[in-house]
């Protein structure tokens, strides 16, 4: 089995930007590229040892998957950090896995995400929005969102997989089921990927598994039992989540991760007015444990990244 880092550090992933959110959703949300730069070395300076990265049309704030939309702020965070670049290959779900492949391929970052399934992809986290709703059967159809469907077969996957794993460039595993933990074990049987795995286990997202820390314990059980020693575990929480699962994870000895693509919130009602408002206040629940958190090299040591 591949041996765990000695130290216990905690490794905070920040999500600047993402694809899902709208600029009318928060005037906080990184748009341009010197947006996202500074927002990118804004959350590392305040503790992330990596960044997740996603480009946006600087005007209409819409996903751009184009190597060129991503060259000015993968410059300027390079240029000013040495944080870990973890580029995404989800994209958006209107997008082709050609389409989503596209900057990985191009910029062979050290880490890229790899969503382990499809799935209907709801863009409001689960029942809350919808306490006095009375269903009508006249107009059935909720939200456009309802007939979203992020499309990743086994083919994708072992795609993406080849492709990346060829520039040496590692994974964050994203599972937003336990069958995608399965799925990862397919592939890892398969050989197409190596450990230490990286799995950042999602939360809250409709469509995938519930936010409830029965739901975090039961990824976790799983994930040791497929896995043993053989992975780090990190989690993200969508909206409300976030911090109560990323406290669960530190607890449990795992890892955390943060930042406007997956809660544009603070706390109960308050917008973040930046990503790096996150992390400092993830990086408070780690330190009030007792814990620290890695630093982009420890990280890179970790996840065993080809630096
Ligand atoms: C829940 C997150 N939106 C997962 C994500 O970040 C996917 C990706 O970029 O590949
Ligand atoms: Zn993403």
């Amino acid at each position: 089995s591949t041996a765990k880092a000695k130290h216990n550090k905690v490794m905070i992933t920040c999500a600047v930007t993402g694809a899902i959110h709208t600029p009318t959703m928060s005037p906080h949300l990184p748009i341009t590229a010197d947006q996202i730069a500074d927002a990118a070395l804004e959350a590392h300076a305040a503790g992330a040892a990596l960044v997740h990265l996603h480009a946006r049309d600087p005007v209409n704030g819409r996903p751009d998957q184009r190597p060129e939309a991503f060259t000015p702020f993968l410059k300027r965070v390079k240029d000013n950090s040495n944080v870990v670049i973890n580029i995404t290959t989800g994209g958006a779900p209107t997008m082709s896995v050609e389409e989503r492949l596209k900057p990985c391929a191009y910029f062979k970052p050290e880490v890229a995400s790899l969503n382990m399934g499809s799935m209907n992809f709801g863009l409001f986290p689960m029942l809350a929005r919808y306490p006095k709703f009375q269903f009508d059967w006249e107009k059935p159809y909720l939200e456009e969102s309802d007939d979203r469907i992020f499309k990743n077969t086994f083919r994708d996957i072992a795609n993406i997989l080849i492709t990346c794993a060829a520039n040496g460039t590692r994974f964050e595993i994203e599972c937003y089921d336990i069958g995608h933990l399965y799925t990862l074990r397919h592939f890892a049987d398969r050989g197409l990927v190596k450990p230490p795995f990286f799995i950042q286990s999602v939360f809250g997202i409709l469509g995938g598994i519930g936010p409830h820390p029965e739901d975090v314990a039961h990824m976790k059980r799983t994930a040791d039992r497929l896995f043993g020693n053989d992975y780090y575990w990190s989690v993200l929480g969508a909206g409300r989540n976030q911090l109560p699962i990323a406290a669960q994870s530190v607890a449990l000895g795992g890892h955390v991760r943060v930042g406007l693509e997956d809660s544009l919130w603070i706390g109960p009602g308050k917008l973040a007015e930046s990503n790096a408002m996150q992390v400092r206040a993830v990086r408070q629940v780690i330190e009030g444990l007792g814990l620290s958190v890695a630093s982009s090299d420890e990280a890179r040591e970790m996840l065993q990244l080809k630096g």
